[in-house]
């Protein structure tokens, strides 16, 4: 029986990866569950899975615990997170959206434990140091993200014949669109996403592509890969999850439907697999194609390429200014060619730091939000 804790229990991830130990609890106990805001969801995890510990980010709804549960080891805040997750557990789930993810996946690799790393952020901004420590501490991370998860398998132990990866992008929900199109597009449709169902900054950075970037910089620190080792390719279907080519010219792709129920549930039975029912794949139905990406339309591609080059505290920033102008699209505040300008105005400003500590990371990161913040309002920094 494997003792698992699911950091953003409450997202699409964690309560994906709550339904695959639902359905293999002969295998699976859930030990630990975390969230930010949303105690109600929390409490029916709690109640059903019954769940002795949880750490929630926010204090505000804090109350609703204490009035709920007497016997609930509760922690509270960031500054609990390392404390939370001493707890003798096997994996982490690691399924918090955004930079907050970041610290927690430090956290985790510390205790040597293995990692089921959704979190992508933490890979994007500081690929270097998270790599540093799951070696320094001899944790093992398992990449959840299904473009990655699909790498891992392709590679199988076959890493030094790598000549490249080909990682697949769906194209979001406006594959095709020039940027007079694009100027106008509302966050309703670009909420929209044709294949997956995902938490909301994930699905505006799929149709912006920016998903696609942070991909390609997540892939580099996972693989150990140069930025041109890196092929993105568009397929629409998202059938086939990425490839790996060799040096000998073959290819290894990993294919299924869409359901991240797939690469999450590999995480956890990692070397094994588990039996799942989520959908198979109608073979006959099948028509798979591939297009060229249009880097000149969606510039997050070619943004990620100058970003993985650069490297420093480049990645965090891109990120930051990321997450300030999807928050700002959502809310109606900028439109979606904005988002771009705000992520390429605040890059430009930054002073990238080579080598960066992780304390330089969090400042370049508050700073990038600061500066992106004002950009929005109106004012230049
Ligand atoms: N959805 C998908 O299919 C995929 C997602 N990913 C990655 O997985 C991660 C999660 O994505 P997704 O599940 O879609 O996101 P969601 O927005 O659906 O869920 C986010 C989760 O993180 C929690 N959370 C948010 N902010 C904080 C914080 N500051 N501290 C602690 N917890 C926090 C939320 O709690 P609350 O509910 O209380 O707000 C929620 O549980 C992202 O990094 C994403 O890029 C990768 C591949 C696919
Ligand atoms: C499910 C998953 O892994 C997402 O990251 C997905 O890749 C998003 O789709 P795009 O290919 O449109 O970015
Ligand atoms: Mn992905």
């Amino acid at each position: 029986m494997k003792k698992i804790v699911v950091l953003g229990s409450t997202g699409t991830i964690g309560r994906l990866t709550l339904d695959i130990i639902r359905n293999n609890s002969d295998k699976y106990k859930l030990i630990g569950i975390s969230c930010k805001t949303n105690i109600d969801l929390l409490i029916k995890q709690i109640n059903e899975f019954n769940v002795p510990s949880v750490h929630i980010y926010d204090k505000e709804n804090l109350y609703k615990l204490t009035n709920n549960f007497n016997n609930l080891d509760i922690y509270v805040g960031e500054s609990d997170i390392g404390k939370f997750l001493q707890q003798d557990c096997d994996i982490i789930v690691n399924a918090i959206s955004g930079f907050a993810g970041l610290i927690p996946t430090i956290e985790s690799l510390k205790l040597g434990r293995r990692l089921a790393l959704a979190n992508k952020e933490s890979l994007v901004v500081a690929g270097r140091l998270v790599k540093n420590y799951e070696k320094q501490y001899r944790s093992h991370i398992i990449p959840v993200d299904s473009e990655h998860s699909a790498i891992f398998q392709c590679i199988n132990g076959q890493n030094k014949y790598i000549k490249k990866i080909i990682l697949t992008a769906s194209g979001g929900p406006f594959r095709g669109y020039n940027k007079d199109m694009l100027k106008y597009v509302t966050p309703e449709a670009a909420l929209k996403h044709p294949t997956w169902k995902m938490g909301k900054r994930i699905t505006i950075d799929s149709a912006t592509l920016v998903n696609k970037g942070m991909e390609m910089i997540e892939a580099k620190w996972l693989f150990g890969l140069n930025h041109d080792q890196i092929q993105v390719i568009v397929h629409p279907q998202s059938i086939v999850h990425s490839m790996v080519q060799f040096i000998d010219n073959s290819y290894t792709g990993l294919l299924s439907i869409p359901d991240m129920r797939i690469p999450i549930g590999y995480a956890l039975s990692f070397p094994e697999r588990i039996e799942n029912y989520c959908g198979e794949l109608n073979l006959f139905g099948l028509n798979l194609s591939f297009e060229e990406v249009d880097m000149d339309t969606f510039e997050a591609i070619k943004l990620a390429y100058d970003i993985m080059k650069e490297d420093g505290t480049y990645p965090a920033v891109f990120n930051a200014a990321d997450e300030v102008a999807v928050d700002a699209f959502l809310r109606n505040i900028i439109g979606f060619l904005d988002i771009i300008d705000v992520i390429k105005y605040v890059l430009d400003k930054n002073k990238n730091i080579k080598n960066p500590t992780i304390a330089d990371i969090i400042e370049a990161n508050n700073w990038a939000r600061t500066a992106a913040k004002r950009f929005i309002s109106g004012r230049t920094y």
